[in-house]
């Protein structure tokens, strides 16, 4: 059927009281015609905030080399074109983001973090300063808490934005705030944002929602140590979640181990995944500690599936025992709100859980 034979179709259906919201009949490669979401949500290119929205007054005052996040963020501090907006009071306050956002939370609690999330943090905390500097360089009377604040706006509500005259841009300076879309909540399977070359975004409907569901977005193929740090939150059932191991691999690894693996380019960032196992990085360790045990083997390919799997399970009791420590301090805990213990420790217990799993396996 074509899509006049579509269109014909649906005009008949609705005149014998067939109604369809948000839906409708699309041609599906082999399976023939199916039901798709429609568009739910059109931005034109008007409603975008980028880089083009930002005066030279503000601009012009600041290092030409500034990553347009530190930039978006001190138009909206500065120069408030869209915070006096409705908008503005939809955003979540300065109290929810302390309450979420790791950066915000007291030192001695970001040190219960997970390595990983731990080390995405200091990169996070590092890029945050180094733009904050900037920015209260050419503004003083910018109050840095404030400047924060709109840092924050920027990192948990911006869109990937690449038009054709943004191709020499790096990948850091390809954003926008899309006002309307940025309700969308995260899941790890959501309806599909697609941006029509200098025109504008449309959101489509990934499947049939009942009414009054929630229609959440994929913000990418995250694992929950990298959602809580940049968002401020994980999610339970996350088929993108990996574990790190770094803490109960290095300590294993002596120097000339840790020499052959940083010639592969193989040293820390080891990762687990609760379906995939381990990582070519985390394979490549334990290959090494495997050749203390076992020195005839050459190479990680030498090292069977079989030995690698005793190790690796050795090496997530280890970590089930940190685990265990860090849960027992969190809950003893006196420092912090109970929100952020609550998010720690919901991040442990995941962490737990994928352990647990594996090993029983
Ligand atoms: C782009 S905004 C989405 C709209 C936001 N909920 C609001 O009230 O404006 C991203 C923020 O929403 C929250 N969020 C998004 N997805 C979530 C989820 N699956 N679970 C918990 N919080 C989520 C987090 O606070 C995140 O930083």
């Amino acid at each position: 059927m074509n899509d006049n034979g579509i269109q014909n179709f649906l005009l008949w259906a609705k005149s014998r009281g067939v109604r369809m919201n948000g839906i409708k009949p699309t041609h599906i490669d082999a399976r023939g015609i199916g039901i798709t979401g429609q568009k739910i949500m059109e931005i034109p290119e008007k409603a975008i905030y980028s880089l083009r929205s930002i005066p030279t007054s503000i601009s012009s005052r600041l290092p030409s080399d500034i990553p347009l996040h530190g930039l978006l963020a001190a138009d909206l501090a500065l120069r408030s074109p869209l915070t006096d907006s409705p908008w503005m009071k939809l955003l979540p306050t300065q109290s929810n983001f302390t309450a979420s956002i790791p950066l915000m939370w007291p030192e001695e609690l970001q040190e219960f973090l997970p390595r990983v999330a731990y080390s995405i943090l200091k990169r996070q905390k590092n890029k945050f300063q180094r733009e904050c500097d900037s920015v209260t360089k050419a503004f003083p009377s910018l109050d840095q808490s404030k400047y924060k604040y709109f840092w924050f706006i920027v990192n948990t509500r911006t869109f990937l934005y690449e038009t054709s005259d943004m191709e020499n841009y790096s990948w850091e300076d390809k954003l926008c705030l899309l006002p309307g879309a940025d309700l969308f909540n995260h899941s790890d399977d959501g309806c599909t944002v697609t941006w029509w070359d200098n025109d504008g975004y449309t959101i489509t409907a990934n499947r049939t929602y009942h009414a009054g569901e929630e229609l959440c977005i994929s913000y990418g193929q995250h694992a929950n140590d990298f959602l809580l740090v940049e968002y401020g939150f994980t999610i339970p059932q996350n088929p993108w979640d990996e574990i790190g191991l770094d803490e109960v691999i290095l300590p294993k690894l002596d120097s000339a181990q840790q020499g052959a693996l940083a010639e592969k380019g193989y040293l820390g960032e080891y990762k687990f995944h609760a379906e995939r196992g381990p990582c070519i990085r985390t394979r490549a360790a334990i290959a090494e500690i495997q050749r203390q045990v076992y020195p005839n083997a050459e190479s990680e390919y030498q090292v069977s599936d079989t030995k690698c799997d005793i190790l690796l399970k050795d090496l997530l009791r280890e970590l089930m025992k940190v685990a265990n420590e860090k849960l027992r301090r969190l809950r003893e805990l006196q420092i912090g709100e109970k929100a952020h213990q609550d998010l720690l420790i919901e991040r442990w217990e995941q962490i737990q859980q994928i352990i647990v799993k594996k090993i029983n396996a």
